[in-house]
C-alpha cells in the first residue's frame, strides 16, 4: 500500500501527530511509516497503532506522500546529509524548533516545504499549531498540512519571522501551564487539602478558566475583575502574585524560550 505519511523521528510529538490522525481515520496505520533509530520504540508504535516502522529514515522519505520531520534540531543536519540524494518530491513538513525555512529547503531542494509549530495538546485534539510556508509550496499542498494540523487541534497560518515566537508561546506553553497547576495544587495541599482533591479542583479551574474566556470572548482582565470582590481573597492573593514577579515571570519565560528557538536554528 502506498505510504501517505511517513514521520522521521517517532518519538513525544512523532507519536502525537501519528496517533491522532490514525484514530481520526485520516490514515490507516499501513499507510503510515516511522523511523526511528530505538527497536523498542519501533515495535511499541508498530504494535500500539499498526503502523510501519524502520531504522532507516531513507525508506521513509522515498516512500511517503507526506514527510513529517518530527527528530531533534540537533540532529537535523546529520539526518538532511543522510537523505540528501533521495529523490522523491513529497511535501515536507517539518516541526523542529528554530529550523528555519531557508536551512529546510537547501536540505530538500526538490520538496515544498512547510515549517510548523504544533503542542503537545494535540495528543487528544487540543493543540495549537501555527505553519508557514516555504517557496515551493503550492495552494493544495497548504490544504494538506492544515488538514493535518486541523485533525490535532486549531491551526494558524504565520510569515516564517512570527514562528520563533510561537515556539516559546504555545509551542512551549504546555510546560509553563503544567508548572501552574502543579504549583495551585501545592498551594492547595499547603492550605489542609488531600493532594487528589487539589489537583482535581486546579485541572478543572486552568480548563474552566479558558473555557470561558475561549466560549464568552472575554479580556482576561475583565475576569479578573470579576473575580475580585473587594476587600476579598482573590485580591489578596493576586497581590503575592504580583509582588513575586508572576506577570513578569511568564513573558520572561516566552522570551527566553523564543531566544532558544532562534538559537536551536543557526
Ligand atoms: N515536545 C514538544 O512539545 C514539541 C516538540 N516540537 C519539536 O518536535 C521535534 C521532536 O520533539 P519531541 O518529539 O519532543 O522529541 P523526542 O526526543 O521525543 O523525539 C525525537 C525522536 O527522534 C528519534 N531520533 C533521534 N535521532 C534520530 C535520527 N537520526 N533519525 C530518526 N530519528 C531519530 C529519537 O530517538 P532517541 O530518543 O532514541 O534518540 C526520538 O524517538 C523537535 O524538533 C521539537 O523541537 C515541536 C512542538 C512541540
Ligand atoms: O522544548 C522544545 O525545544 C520543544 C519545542 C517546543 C516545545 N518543545
Amino acid at each position: 500500500m502506498t505510504i501517505k505519511f511517513g514521520v522521521i523521528g517517532g518519538g513525544v510529538m512523532g507519536e502525537a501527530l501519528l496517533s491522532r490522525l490514525i484514530n481520526l481515520g485520516i490514515y490507516q496505520g499501513s499507510q503510515v511509516l516511522v523511523s526511528d533509530p530505538l527497536p523498542s520504540r519501533r515495535s511499541f508504535l508498530a504494535e500500539k497503532y499498526g503502523v510501519g516502522v524502520t531504522g532507516e529514515n531513507r525508506e521513509v522519505a522515498t516512500a511517503a506522500e507526506v514527510l513529517f520531520l518530527a527528530i531533534k534540531p540537533q540532529v537535523f543536519a546529520e539526518v538532511a546529509i543522510e537523505l540528501s540524494d533521495v529523490s522523491a518530491s513529497s511535501l515536507v513538513i517539518s516541526i523542529l524548533a528554530g529550523v528555519p525555512l531557508s536551512k529546510l529547503e537547501k536540505a530538500f531542494p526538490q520538496h515544498p516545504v512547510i515549517r510548523a509549530m504544533p503542542n503537545t495538546p494535540a495528543t487528544v485534539g487540543a493543540g495549537m499549531s501555527a505553519i508557514a510556508s516555504g517557496k515551493l509550496v503550492k495552494p493544495e499542498h497548504l490544504e494538506q498540512a492544515k488538514r493535518i494540523f486541523q485533525a490535532v487541534g486549531e491551526v494558524v497560518e504565520v510569515p516564517e519571522t512570527m514562528l520563533d515566537a510561537v515556539t516559546g508561546l504555545s509551542g512551549s506553553g504546555p510546560g509553563y501551564v503544567a508548572i501552574l497547576i502543579e504549583a495551585l495544587s501545592d498551594g492547595g495541599v499547603a492550605a489542609g487539602l488531600p493532594r487528589a482533591i487539589a489537583f482535581q479542583l486546579a485541572l478543572q479551574t486552568v480548563f474552566g478558566t479558558a473555557q470561558l474566556l475561549k466560549e464568552s470572548g472575554m479580556h482576561p482582565a475583565d475576569l479578573k475583575d470579576r473575580v475580585t470582590s473587594p476587600g476579598g481573597t482573590t485580591i489578596a492573593g493576586i497581590a503575592e502574585l504580583e509582588k513575586a514577579g508572576f506577570r513578569s515571570a511568564i513573558i520572561e519565560a516566552v522570551k527566553a524560550a523564543y531566544r532558544r528557538s532562534k538559537e536551536l536554528g543557526s
